[in-house]
This record gives C-alpha cells, structure tokens and sequence, in this order.
C-alpha cells in the first residue's frame, strides 16, 4: 500500500515552503504520523552536483543560456537518488511524505523558459520523464504558495543562499525579468493541474506564518 505525497510549491523563490514544509512536518509527527519531509534540490548530497554547477551559472550566466529540457534533467537526476536511496520503500509501506519542491518546480521554472506555444509539450514531455521513465510518484496533492514576486523579493533579499551559505543569488533569484515571467507561469501551472492555492496575501499584507499554515494543514488532512 503506497503512501501520500504531499508537495509545498510555489511560483516566487523565498515564499515560505520551508518554513511550511516544517511546520506541517512536525505537526503531523506530533500526531504519531508515520512522516518524512524532503526538500529539493538535495543540496547536500552528491546528486545535487550539476544543479549546483547550473545555479552557480557555470553553463550560461542567465537562466535563460540553459535550455529547459537539459536543465530539467539535472534536477530530475537529484530527485530520483534521492527517491532511491532515502524514501521508495517508506513511502511504499504507507508512509506520508512531505516535499518542499518536487517536479512540480521544473514545470513552475522550466517551463517558463519556453515560448508560450511551446509549453505544454515540454510540460508533457517532463511528465513522462518523471512519472514515467524515473517512475517516481506523483503527488496526491501540490499545495500552492501563491506569493507575487514583489513580497517574495523582500524575503529574499536578506536570507542566505542555500548551497553556498552567502548573500550572492543563484542564476534565477538575481533574473528580475526571469522571475516574473516565472510567476506568470506558475499561475497558468497551477490552474491547469488543479493545485491547492493557498493565498498568502490578505489585504495586501503577507500573511502571518501560522495564518497560513492553518489552511495547509487543513489541506493535508483532506488527502491523509
Ligand atoms: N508568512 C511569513 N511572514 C513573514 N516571514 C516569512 C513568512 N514565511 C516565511 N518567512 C520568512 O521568509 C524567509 C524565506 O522563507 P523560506 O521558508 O525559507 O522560503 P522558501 O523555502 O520558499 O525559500 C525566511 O526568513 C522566513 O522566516
Ligand atoms: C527542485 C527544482 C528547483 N528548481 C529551481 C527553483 C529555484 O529557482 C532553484 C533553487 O531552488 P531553491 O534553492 O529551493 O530555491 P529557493 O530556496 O530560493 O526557493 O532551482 C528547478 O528549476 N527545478 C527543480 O526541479
């Protein structure tokens, strides 16, 4: 008997997904849940090793130099060592996992890479790369954190880059253009697939942490 995959997604980098993730993590532990939380990209594994290498703009100084096919790829190779070796047979006894980020993010930032004509047939293709080829599951729920670029900006600017511990921004977060186009295409992605969209603005103010993590755990316990 499969488990539940639950995804924490959004369209704007720096929007809380962390943040979420663990906050939903421990909850559901605290309820004796039999829980595991992920996050991708798996920074601190080897896998990770061209993710980092196309972050830090060693193929092309702008997101854009990269194209999305072969940039998917990268990422994809990530999550499928990490789904091997740390959570297949967990989440196959019944176990509930929760990812901060999933494919679900190279149809959100890879996606946004192509000509509007052009996006649904890379958003095919990558389904059958990952779901089908690699044979990783799909989620039994994405969760969305709608988050307009000009807050997640704010919340960006002070935090530290995740792999290399510093204030630089990796090839999308320093593409203003890139992550704007990037949010646009989130929206058209999570309308299209149907993802649970959590509205992090309220009265044009962010939301308070726990406001918003009310609303997911209510989410999560609709799949469970
Ligand atoms: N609702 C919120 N209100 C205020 N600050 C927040 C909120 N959600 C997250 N933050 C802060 O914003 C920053 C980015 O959050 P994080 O969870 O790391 O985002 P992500 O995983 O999407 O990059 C962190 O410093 C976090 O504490
Ligand atoms: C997991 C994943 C991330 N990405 C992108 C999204 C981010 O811009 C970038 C790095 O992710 P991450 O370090 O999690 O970004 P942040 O903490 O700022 O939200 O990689 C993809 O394009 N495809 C993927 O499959």
């Amino acid at each position: 008997m499969s488990g539940k995959l639950i995804i924490i997604e959004s369209g704007s980098d720096a929007s809380g997904k962390a943040t979420q993730s663990e906050l939903i993590y421990e909850k559901l532990k605290n309820e004796g849940v039999k829980v595991r939380k992920v996050q991708y990209p798996n920074y601190e594994s080897e896998s990770s090793t061209l993710v980092k290498m196309y972050l830090r703009g060693d193929f092309g100084k702008n997101a854009d130099d990269v194209d999305a096919y072969i940039a998917s790829t990268f990422f994809t190779a990530d999550r499928y060592a990490s789904y091997k070796t740390e959570w297949e047979d967990f989440y196959k006894e019944g176990g509930v996992v929760i990812a901060d980020r999933y494919t679900t993010s190279n149809m959100v930032h890879q996606a946004s890479k192509m000509a509007v004509e052009d996006r649904d047939k890379y958003l095919d293709w990558l389904d059958d790369y990952e779901y089908g080829m690699f044979k990783m599951p799909r989620p039994d729920v994405v969760i969305f954190l709608n988050v307009p670029v000009e807050f997640s900006r704010k919340l960006m600017a002070d935090r530290m880059n995740k792999f290399t511990g510093e204030k630089e921004k990796d090839i999308h977060e320093r593409d203003a253009e890139y992550l704007e186009r990037t949010y646009r295409n989130s929206l058209y992605i999570a309308d299209k697939y149907g993802w649970k969209i959590v509205e992090c603005i309220k009265d044009g103010e962010l939301r308070s942490i726990d406001d918003i993590n009310n609303e997911i755990y209510k989410i999560v316990h609709e799949v469970l």
